[in-house]
């Protein structure tokens, strides 16, 4: 999906939807949240943001290939976490002929992310391979960052030679700005951007947040 030259987004976008919902019990991108999926609602969050969107998918089921999105996924099935979609996303950068120097991922499961997100990450970008992350209220949230395309062939190296695979390892290796971002203020009190649906249980809270924030 591309979005308009004159938007002043600088960086395409990557909706990370390749985890395994073991929690919900079911593949969370297809979970109907309000009027639409976590996926399309993700999707429609971001592109405003960035040049273009794709997903990257490792559970590609007919209904999700009907949706009609740009979609790929892991380079293979170790299931790696988000740091095996960060490495995916890098790569399908260059596939796509995607021309900028970083690109940025979300999280399938945070509905609430901010409409700024990539704008204030921009701002932490001092030089090409530099990292920038999303912090809140309630810690880093290193699945939301910009990430530069240069550091692909390292990122390939450390999770092909067996080093950890906690996401927050192999950004210490080189360190990130973060970006703090504000709570939301809403009818029902102040909400977390990243408020994170791993749960039915949060599934259910989501919902109730949802009739009380401006879309
Ligand atoms: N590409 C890819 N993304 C992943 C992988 N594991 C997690 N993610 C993504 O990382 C983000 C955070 O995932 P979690 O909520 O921690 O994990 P999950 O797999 O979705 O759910 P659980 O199985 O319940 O832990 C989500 O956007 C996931 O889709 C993976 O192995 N590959
Ligand atoms: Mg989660």
């Amino acid at each position: 999906m591309q979005n308009s030259a004159d938007s002043g987004a600088a960086f395409p976008g990557v909706v990370l939807a390749g985890g395994r919902s073991s929690r919900m019990g079911r593949n969370k991108a297809l979970l109907q949240f309000g009027p639409e999926s976590l996926v399309l609602r993700a999707t429609r969050r971001l592109t405003p943001q960035v040049t273009s969107v794709a997903i990257n998918a490792n559970d590609r089921t007919a209904e999700l290939e009907a949706l009609g999105l740009a979609m790929f996924g892991d380079l293979d099935d170790s299931r790696s976490g988000p740091l095996g979609g960060i490495l995916a996303s890098l790569r399908y950068a260059s596939l796509a002929a995607w021309p900028a120097s970083h690109v940025v991922t979300v999280a399938i499961d945070s509905p609430f992310f901010p409409a700024d997100l990539v704008a204030r990450l921009s701002t932490a970008i001092d030089r090409p391979d530099r990292i920038a992350v999303a912090a809140s209220s309630g810690g880093l949230h290193p699945v939301f960052g910009l990430w530069p395309r240069s550091l692909a062939d390292d990122l390939e190296r450390w999770l092909s030679g067996g080093q950890s695979l906690r996401l927050r390892d192999w950004l210490a290796r080189h360190g990130a700005n973060e970006v703090h971002f504000p709570d939301h203020d809403t009818r029902l009190g102040r909400l977390d951007p990243f408020f994170n649906i791993n749960t039915r249980a949060d599934l259910a809270a989501a919902q109730h947040w949802l009739g009380a924030i401006d879309p």
